[in-house]
């Protein structure tokens, strides 16, 4: 087993066993937020037809003219309905917006400038060739692709979808995540601690965190004094349910953690355990059965952290997203003093204005403390060695979210 790697080499070992999950067929309206899993294409342009911009006349006029003494009105096109027959020159249909236009037609003419008299309409303004016409194909071309493979539906992505009457979509299967926290004082949060007990709250910041990344939660779970035999069913249980099992605490002892002593009990095969970085420096992997378990941290922030660095990229990856946030270069707003040690993330809050990415280090910053959660939607990434950060000092930071 390795121990104490480098984050980049923990993140390579988790990314090189994880393969997107296999697609499942959705109606669309439970495709948001889902990642499509094959390339979606146009089988028609949009608009279809050429069609109306505007309420008003469709007309059939020579170039540039306004109709001299008007045009015939045919006919009257409601919303949905189609023209009977073509439009030659000098002839008019009212049109609804939207409505397909008739053969011939040259230019809309909006109602507000129309004029009727009898069967004949004559406009105040000049009319022009091809004005308040949609084009067939200006929206999207038939054949153009609408979703590519790997992409999140978003709520506009479900309009464009039912536009082309995808009314069900192929996208991966959410990843099943199970949580189990251990250490003999962790209670659930649902409980009330009894002295020198305290109340899970790494486990539903986990399960938030991957239902956040597109995760579906089977389990939030705490091991409390469970014996070892009833541990390893308890894991071995959880495996079962999920795609992947994250657990949290019990990591910091060496040999004799809980969590390391529970995967060598379920067999499990040791990926990397330690990692140069602080907080999280506590984080391993192990896999069985092609599963893998992430064992992160105790202290809060070093779980929300180890989870950023590991989980969250793992999780990604099994719907084929791109496995990690977005690295920007941001000028910190504030100081913090601590200097030298391990490669350092700290929680900040990242803002973009007209002068580009600012982040701020958000008090609380000690790993045991969950204030910095509060409001951190960023990770400060200070180097190994890294001297006392000072006020307006260009920083990199990975964006959680923006
Ligand atoms: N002798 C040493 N002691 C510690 C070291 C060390 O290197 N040598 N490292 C410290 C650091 S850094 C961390 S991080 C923690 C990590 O320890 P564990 O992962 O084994 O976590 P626990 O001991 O189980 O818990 C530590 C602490 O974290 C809080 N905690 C734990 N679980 C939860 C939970 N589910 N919800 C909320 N908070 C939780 C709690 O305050 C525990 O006291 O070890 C240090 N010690
Ligand atoms: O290593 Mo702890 O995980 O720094 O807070």
């Amino acid at each position: 087993m390795l121990r104490n790697v480098k984050l980049e080499e923990a993140q390579d070992i988790l990314l090189s066993l994880t393969a997107p999950l296999p697609g499942e067929t959705v109606p669309l309206l439970q495709a948001l937020g889902r990642v499509a899993a094959r390339d979606l294409y146009a089988d028609q342009s949009l608009p279809p037809c050429p069609q109306a911009v505007v309420d008003g006349y469709a007309v059939c006029a020579g170039v540039n003219s306004c109709g001299g003494g008007g045009y015939v009105v045919k006919e009257r096109l409601s919303p949905g309905k189609t023209a009977t027959s073509p439009l030659s020159s000098g002839q008019a249909a009212y049109v609804a917006t939207g409505c397909a236009l008739p053969a011939g037609t040259t230019a809309v003419v909006p109602h507000e400038i129309a004029r009727l008299s009898g069967e004949r309409v004559v406009f105040t303004e000049e009319v022009l060739q091809g004005d308040n016409i949609r084009e067939p194909g200006e929206d999207f071309q038939a054949g153009s692709l609408l979703v590519s493979r790997g992409t999140r539906l978003s709520p506009g992505l479900t309009s464009v979808l039912a536009a082309f009457g995808k009314s069900n979509v192929t996208v991966f299967r959410r990843p099943k995540v199970a949580v189990l926290s251990l250490g003999g004082g962790v209670v659930s949060y649902h409980n009330i601690p009894e002295p020198g007990q305290l109340r899970d709250s790494n486990g539903p910041l986990i399960a938030a965190l991957a239902l956040e990344d597109g995760g579906q939660v089977t389990n939030v779970e705490v091991s409390g004094g469970e014996s070892a035999a009833c541990l390893k069913e308890h894991l071995e249980n959880l495996m079962q349910q999920a795609d992947l099992v994250i657990t949290t605490g019990g990591a910091a002892s060496g040999d004799d953690d809980q969590a390391t002593y529970m995967l060598k009990n379920i067999g499990a095969h040791l990926l990397f355990w330690g990692i140069k970085i602080k907080p999280g420096s506590h984080s391993g992997a192990a896999i069985v059965n092609n599963k893998i378990i992430i064992a992160l941290s105790g202290n809060p922030a070093a779980c929300a952290a180890g989870y950023h660095l590991l989980a969250g990229p793992v999780l990604r990856a099994l719907q084929e997203l791109p496995p990690y946030p977005k690295v920007l270069s941001a000028t910190c707003t504030n100081s913090f003093h601590k200097e030298g040690g391990p490669r350092r993330f700290l929680q900040g809050y990242a803002v973009c204005d007209d002068k580009g990415w600012s982040v701020t280090i958000l008090p609380g910053q000690k790993s045991s403390m969950l204030q910095a959660l509060t409001r951190s939607n960023a990770l400060i990434d200070l180097p190994a060695g890294s001297p006392p950060v000072e006020k307006d000092q260009e920083v990199s930071i990975i964006l959680l979210y923006s």
